[in-house]
């Protein structure tokens, strides 16, 4: 069972990336992070050099004795494909992924839609049988595609039915973020279930990362030090603004 709570049209729960080469920079950047007490931290184990079960389950003892019990863990390998740093063939994706998702102390598992339908299935299939949440994603580094793509991606990942659909675009033109908000309402208004995660990369999407709870957005990524993608507010920054009672989240985005 996830320690988190995700929900819609409520300010959207933080994530904080770790991007550790090494279990001792796992620890070194976990025992920093703790007293900030993130909602979640994102294991980014595409930076990870040593992707042995040993390397791997040390870091994630480690995270779950330094971080507080409230932290939930979303383990994330992002292939290079997808914008991330990870080269592994996709036969060695769907094996270190079914791996994290039946470990102790993982709360959320990511899962690349390019990793194709049957192992997209296959790991979301995996993940509720072992009461993981699946958040099944998509990545675009170089554009917010038209809504027509955008429609077309919401209705496929939503029928693989994960636990919660991100989509990630870059803003290149000031209409992207309203754009990808406005869909991202639509689909997140229909109640049946499903809950997204809708950010927009770079400047012009700066936004999204603090309005989710306009529009349904149910988590946001925020750094530290170095980020994870274009954008990312500080986590002290995100946390300022949602705690800012006067904050405006009955308009339209
Ligand atoms: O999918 C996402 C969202 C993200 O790309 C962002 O834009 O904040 C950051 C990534 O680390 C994460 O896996």
């Amino acid at each position: 069972m996830s320690k988190i709570q995700l929900k819609a049209f409520a300010p959207p729960k933080i994530c904080v990336p770790v991007m550790s080469e090494s279990p001792e920079k796992v620890v070194e950047f976990c025992s920093m992070l703790a007293p900030l007490a993130p909602d979640c931290v994102e294991w980014r184990l595409d930076y990870t050099a040593d992707l042995s079960e040993e390397a791997l389950r040390y870091s994630l003892d480690e995270m779950n004795r330094l971080l507080p019990d409230e932290t939930a863990i979303l383990a994330t390998y992002r292939t290079k494909y997808e914008g991330g740093e990870g080269d592994l063939l996709p036969v060695d994706y769907r094996i270190l992924v079914e791996w994290l998702i039946v470990q102790d102390g993982i709360d959320l598992i990511d899962i690349e839609l390019a990793q194709g339908d049957e192992s997209v299935a296959q790991l979301i299939r995996r993940a509720k049988e072992n009461q993981v949440t699946s958040v099944l994603s998509y990545h675009n580094f170089s554009e917010t595609p038209d809504n027509v793509h955008l429609n077309e991606l919401l209705y496929t990942m939503t029928l693989k039915k994960p636990d919660v659909v991100k989509i990630a675009t870059m803003g290149i033109n000031k209409s992207d973020y309203p754009r990808l908000a406005k869909l991202v309402k639509k689909w997140s208004s229909r109640n049946d279930g499903s809950l997204f995660i809708a950010l927009v990369m770079g400047e012009l999407g700066q936004m999204s990362r603090l309005e989710g709870e306009k529009f349904g957005s149910v988590m946001t990524f925020a750094r530290v030090d170095k980020g994870s993608a274009p954008g990312q507010y500080t986590i002290e920054e995100v946390r300022n603004y949602l705690e800012n009672a006067s904050r405006d989240i009955n308009k339209e985005v």
